[in-house]
């Protein structure tokens, strides 16, 4: 029996050691963790992260061939592929402060393999790391030789949060990046090959060599993240000029050749991922002497910060210029619809920069806890942007506690509520009452749609005032001062 450990029970390692168990019954898959708590709940009947059909996944295998343990070390000696995935943020300090990955996790997890193991190994990078990481690993692991042979392999995970049980029981493509050039790693590419080919199709399994893979992995995210921003970026060009971004996003989009997907405009892109792994290629371009693609890339993230400064200042102008006191109901916290995670959410910014202006919000959300939010909001604003000498973190305003209510349903939110700002396109705010919520609102009445969830006719048919990403404005908006 193979048997495949995997340091790191987050977001990836989780569910996508849940679907390997389940596909192929004749390996043994132990999910290791640093983290008591993390493990304690993959034990437990309330899983540590809300994704759609993982719990029954993990239910079918967990105590068969799919066990989650804090047992790291024995875990990796006895394991026969170790993959590592672990947290690969952004560095807040020192060398590349800002930009580059902060790859002190997985560093420690290598060390950890050489000390450990008394047999070869198969190593894959499932965390996202910067193109040569591998290079680096293979001198930590084969530094300590006890005459053990490592393979690295790379094998960067495509899964989108809210859709990741979907995204691995079917993947676009599965990359494994290896040592071409040598036999033991053509080796290691068919062990892992065969691994995937247990439910992945043939020709969706691509070999490449290391490098390859590592940047295919930025630049994958990169791209996607482009996309939004491009959008995006006309859909303030669309509420210049009365042009409907729904509108132009579905003509381009039947372009073949661009495609149809990821062109929703929105209130900005959020997600552990796509502003890291874009500052992390930012970082390799600069170190390579590629001041000019570092400059291109690092436009997408600028687009992003302007459409979420952008929405805040719309808000605030469209309210007599001012929100200061008033109760503004913020529905939705999540990075997107179908998780809980709140990682770089655009909530984070908007609902920062209302409070600056002094609002009173009220917020809810299905997914987020109360503590996650509060932590959110009170934490410094990280500042990518910042030049050298200056500090890395924005300080933010300590009054969060009085500022902020975390409410349970979005009625509850929106009552005696200003203004209704939607931040995360859950389904359930496509079908809220809105004439009952109009109905408990003071007048005017507002909704700023920061995803286009809703009907915007509808909507003014009831009497709302409504701000909707990229659509034509309403006559009250027209008539406010411009937004910077
Ligand atoms: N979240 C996503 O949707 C997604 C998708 C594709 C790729 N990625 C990449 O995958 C990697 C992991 O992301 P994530 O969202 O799962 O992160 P996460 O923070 O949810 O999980 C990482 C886990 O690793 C554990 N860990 C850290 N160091 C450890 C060590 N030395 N030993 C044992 N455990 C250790 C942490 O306790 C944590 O539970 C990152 O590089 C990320 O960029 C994430
Ligand atoms: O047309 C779109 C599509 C997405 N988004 C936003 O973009 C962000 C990211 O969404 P998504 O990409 O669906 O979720 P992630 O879980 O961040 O997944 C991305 O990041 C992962 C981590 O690297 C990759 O594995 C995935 O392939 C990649 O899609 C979210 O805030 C979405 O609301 C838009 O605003 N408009």
């Amino acid at each position: 029996m193979v048997k495949i450990c995997c340091i790191g029970a987050g977001y990836v390692g989780g569910p996508t050691m849940a679907v390997i168990a389940l596909k192929c019954p004749s390996i043994e898959v132990a999910v290791v963790d640093i983290s008591v708590s993390r493990i304690r709940a993959w034990n437990s009947e309330k899983l540590p992260i809300y994704e759609p059909g993982l719990d029954d996944v993990v239910k079918k295998c967990r105590g068969k061939n799919l066990f989650f343990s804090n047992e790291v070390e024995k875990n990796v000696a006895q394991a026969d592929i170790v993959f590592v995935s672990v947290n690969t943020p952004t560095k807040t300090s020192g060398l590349g402060a800002g930009k580059a990955a902060d790859l002190t996790y997985w560093e420690s997890a290598a060390r950890m393999i050489a000390d450990v193991s008394k047999s070869s190994k198969i190593v894959v990078e499932k965390s996202t790391v910067p193109v040569k990481t591998a290079e680096a690993i293979e001198k930590i692991l084969t530094h300590n030789n006890k005459g053990i042979e490592f393979q690295i392999l790379s094998n960067p995970e495509f899964l989108a949060e809210g859709t990741a049980i979907a995204d691995l029981f079917d993947p676009d493509r599965v990359l494994i990046g290896g040592r071409e050039e040598t036999q033991g790693g053509l080796k290691a590419i068919k062990t892992l090959k065969d691994v995937y080919a247990h439910w992945v199709p043939q020709e969706r399994i691509i070999c490449t060599n290391l490098w390859s893979a590592e940047l295919s992995k930025l630049a994958a995210n990169a791209f996607l993240a482009q996309r939004i921003s491009s959008v995006n970026s006309i859909s303030a060009l669309c509420e210049a000029t009365g042009a409907n971004v729904t509108q132009v996003s579905y003509s381009v989009g039947k372009d073949s050749r661009i495609g149809p997907k990821f062109l929703s405009a929105s209130v900005g892109f959020g997600g552990s991922c796509f502003q890291k792994d874009i500052l992390n290629l930012v970082y390799i371009c600069e170190c390579n002497g590629l001041p000019e693609v570092a400059n291109y890339w690092k436009q997408v993230i600028k687009i992003n910060d302007y459409q979420k400064k952008r929405f805040v200042n719309r808000l605030v102008s469209s309210m007599f210029n001012t929100v200061s006191g008033k109760k503004i109901a913020i529905l939705g916290f999540s990075f997107k619809k179908d998780t809980g995670d709140t990682r770089e959410t655009p909530a984070i910014d908007v609902c920062k920069g209302l409070l600056s202006d002094r609002a009173h919000l009220i917020i809810y959300d299905p997914q987020v806890a109360e503590a996650q939010m509060m932590m959110d909001l009170s934490l410094p604003k990280f500042d990518w942007d910042s030049q050298p000498g200056s500090p890395m973190q924005i300080p933010t305003d300590e009054s969060v506690s009085q500022s902020v209510k975390v409410v349970h349903n979005a009625y509850e939110a929106t009552k005696d509520a200003h203004a209704i700002c939607i931040l995360t396109e859950w389904d359930e705010f496509k079908n809220l009452d809105y004439k009952k919520i109009y109905d408990n609102m003071p007048k005017p009445a507002y909704v700023f749609d920061g995803r286009n969830v809703v009907d915007v006719g509808k909507l003014r048919q009831i009497g709302f005032i409504v701000y909707a990403i990229g659509k034509p404005l309403d006559p009250w908006l027209k008539d406010m001062p411009a937004v910077a």
